[in-house]
């Protein structure tokens, strides 16, 4: 059975007559890493801040373990890193952590496992402030893993990592949905969201474009023909694949003919335009890149 951790439902912030979150519709479901993904100032931190009873909504509402956001029930069992998480320079980052367990009610052992799971127990003994950036980062996740949350809820959690911290993170997100967290993280990084994540929310001025499964947003493949003369090749590739289209430019600059790959007798389309006439130079099925739909959601280019 699905369970729903957090549901909103036309949530919006306006700040004066601008609205940073516009109706935003969404659903995380129990176990999954969702990606809550759009360009700078799309809206995201602002509904992270939202779920977490930080920023008050001007219209809609939210759930978020079927509590209000900010409710002491709701807050106990979610761990958060949206604003760079505070620690004291000169204290390690075990020393840290025991501080934050400590506030919350919990005992050492709760802040050294935390540690544990970043991967930072070998460099617990050593100051926050000799940490690098993606040290910093895990030891802000460990703190918002305190109490084994049920909810994780990440903003930019790999923003300002080098492609090594950027992979120890990806591997840290994984690894806390399999022992059965959930995990929402908001990313601006395309191609990360596709390797992490089940489902994935596009926003794009403050509001959601699209909610659905990392394969839905790909649309499945397409087929790319490059063949001469174009106009023909074009009618055959309509004819074949049952749907209308035209050439377009591929990043060299060559026509190209581009349809759902879905469907398509690929063996036939080749026959049919050897029939033809036309010469055939290329015919390929390739995966639509997340980013690739994005950009055509967002009508950015
Ligand atoms: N307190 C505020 N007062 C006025 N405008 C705000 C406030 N907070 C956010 N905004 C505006 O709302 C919009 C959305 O901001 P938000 O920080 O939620 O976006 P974001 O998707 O998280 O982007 P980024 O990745 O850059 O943080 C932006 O245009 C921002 O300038």
């Amino acid at each position: 059975m699905t369970q729903t951790v957090v549901a909103t439902d036309g949530l919006t912030k306006r700040y004066g007559t601008r609205a940073a979150v516009d109706g935003v519709t969404l659903e995380v479901r129990r176990g999954e890493v969702y990606g809550f993904l759009g360009p700078n100032g799309a809206g995201k931190t602002t509904t992270l801040r939202m779920l977490l009873g930080l920023v008050r909504p001007t219209a809609g509402t939210a759930s978020v373990l079927g509590h209000p956001p900010g409710a002491p029930d709701a807050l106990r069992r979610v761990g958060a890193l949206v604003e760079g998480p505070g620690f004291y320079p000169y204290l390690s980052g075990r020393q840290n952590l025991r501080v934050l367990a400590r506030y919350r009610g919990l005992d050492d052992r709760a802040a050294d496992r935390a540690l544990d799971r970043v991967d930072l127990a070998a460099r617990g003994k050593d100051r926050f402030r000799t940490y690098s950036l993606g040290m910093k980062q895990r030891l802000g996740v460990a703190a918002a893993l305190l109490g084994d949350p049920d909810l994780l809820i990440l903003d930019e959690p790999t923003n300002g990592l080098d492609p090594a911290g950027m992979a120890a993170m990806r591997m840290l997100v994984v690894d806390v949905a399999a022992g059965g967290q959930t995990v929402l993280l908001s990313s601006h990084l395309l191609a990360e969201v596709q390797q992490i994540c089940e489902r994935v929310g596009v926003v794009a001025d403050g509001r959601l474009l699209h909610q659905g499964t990392v394969d839905q947003m790909r649309g499945g493949s397409v087929l790319e023909v490059r063949a001469a003369p174009v106009a023909v090749a074009a009618r055959v590739v309509s004819r074949v694949a049952g749907v209308e289209v035209t050439a377009g430019l591929d990043d060299h600059g060559h026509e190209v003919l581009t349809v759902p790959a879905a469907g398509v007798d690929v063996p036939e389309l080749a026959r049919n335009l050897v029939h033809e006439g036309v010469d055939l130079h290329t015919l390929v099925v390739r995966e639509r890149a997340l980013e690739e739909v994005f950009l055509s959601m967002t009508g950015v280019s």
